[in-house]
């Protein structure tokens, strides 16, 4: 998929023009309302001063959370257009809504080189819906329009598809380009060996993925609350660990699929388990044949990270989407952490490694070594939907190259 870019514009299509710029400011916040991590307002910004540096009226849009089509106070853009305005340098106006009347005002106020930042799309649940009236009316306050949410990407609602039928031309911004270029080319054309590591707690969307991944892979490697779903298949007790009952037969026909491929399939061979789901509880190690009744597996154990480091030293590419185990607590976080450093080395040594999903992201952030992965992506969904082959809509949905 080749799609033109902002890269493609000149400043004459831009000079004064209005361009709609689709972000991914949905980033967390503590309970008052504080940003506590604004990767994605700053991946945003060369986007942003690539087009205002061109003389554009740059009116943002994003969604907050999933408000389910009502105006929720607390989910409001508000601290996002502070912290933009803080990373800009410059003032940023700040709409009620994201339609209006009082938007058109404020839009037909701007200056070459201004920034807007529209209130919440999911403020209306026209939004997901990708009703055309509301992508028309979104549309109709822009000449041309910019997606780079890569983070919302797999939807095809108004404000990431729907705009693109009244807007042209329809382009990339730079954080769409530099995810695509990591992630498809990890996937299509990699460095060999290619590994990925599979792990947290979503099961039932990723088990979907690691079978995709069978036949693009030389190894896989599987930690987190997934391994258990496998153990189970295997007929070993798994104490009260999290297990996908309705998902034993694919695990046992992916160890089968991964055999008959030739794909390197390693699941942890000792793990960290507790008496109960807390930071204090009481852990062991067991090897994997011995998980005691009552008990939860929270983590991988040290011979297993031996063997998954053993495994990924020769790798030239790694993606990983998903920790080893329980990290927030830090008894077991020692698997991810350990995890974590492998990958910032294998970067030294040339690897390409690429992190994916919001708390593996965490979990390299938690450990100081994000600045030692290749790519980091600001999209879970998004980034597994791409491995997985599929086509994100609001990408399709832009200008070819
Ligand atoms: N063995 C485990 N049992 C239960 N939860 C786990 C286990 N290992 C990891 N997790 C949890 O998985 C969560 C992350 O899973 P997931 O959302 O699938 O990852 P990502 O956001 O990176 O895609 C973390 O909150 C972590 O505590
Ligand atoms: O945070 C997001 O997704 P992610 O947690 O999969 O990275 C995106 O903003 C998409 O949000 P959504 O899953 O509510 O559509």
């Amino acid at each position: 998929m080749s799609k033109k870019t902002v890269a493609n514009l000149s400043a004459s299509d831009l000079n004064g023009k209005r361009v709609l710029v689709r972000a991914d400011f949905n980033v967390p916040l503590d309970g008052d309302l504080n940003i506590t991590d604004d990767t994605r307002i700053r991946a945003a910004l060369p986007t942003i001063q690539a087009l205002t540096g061109k003389g554009a009226k740059v009116i943002l849009c994003s969604h907050f959370g999933r408000p389910k089509g009502e105006v929720k106070e607390e989910m409001r853009l508000t601290p996002v257009a502070q912290r933009l305005s803080e990373l800009l340098g410059q003032p940023v106006i700040k709409c009620d809504d994201c339609i209006g009347d009082e938007v058109s005002a404020k839009v037909g106020q701007m200056q070459p080189g201004q920034v807007a930042l529209l209130e919440n799309v999911r403020f209306y649940a026209e939004e997901e819906k990708n009703d055309p009236a509301f992508a028309q009316k979104l549309a109709s306050i822009a000449d041309l329009y910019v997606n780079d949410a890569f983070g919302t990407a797999h939807r095809a609602h108004a404000s990431t598809e729907g705009v693109t039928r009244y807007l042209r031309p329809s382009v990339a911004g730079f954080l769409i380009d530099k995810e695509l270029k990591y992630l498809q080319n990890a996937v299509e054309n990699p460095d060999r060996p290619l590994a990925a590591i599979v792990g947290g707690s979503k099961v039932s969307s990723k088990i979907g993925v690691i079978e995709t991944l069978l036949d693009r892979v030389d190894k896989l490697l599987i930690g987190g609350g997934m391994i258990f779903t496998f153990y189970k298949a295997r007929g070993l007790n798994v104490g009260k660990s999290l297990v996908e009952e309705d998902k034993l037969e694919l695990a046992k026909s992916l160890e089968v699929k991964a055999k008959e491929k030739g794909v390197d399939l390693l699941l942890p061979t000792d793990v960290v388990v507790a008496d109960n789901f807390a930071p204090d509880a009481n852990a062991q190690t067991v090897s994997i044949e011995n998980i005691p009744d009552g008990w939860m597996g929270l983590d991988i154990g040290p011979d297993s990270v031996k063997v998954f480091q053993e495994a990924l030293s020769s790798c030239k590419t790694v993606i990983w989407n998903g920790p080893m185990g329980v990290f927030e607590f830090d008894k077991f976080a020692v698997g991810t952490e350990a995890i974590a450093r492998s990958l910032a080395d294998l970067t030294g040594k040339g690897a390409c490694t690429i992190i994916g999903g919001g708390d593996s992201v965490a979990a390299v952030e938690k450990v100081g070594v994000a600045n030692q992965m290749s790519h980091i992506s600001t999209g879970g969904g998004a980034s597994l939907e791409l491995l997985e082959g599929k086509v994100l809509p609001g990408i399709a949905a832009l200008d070819e190259a």
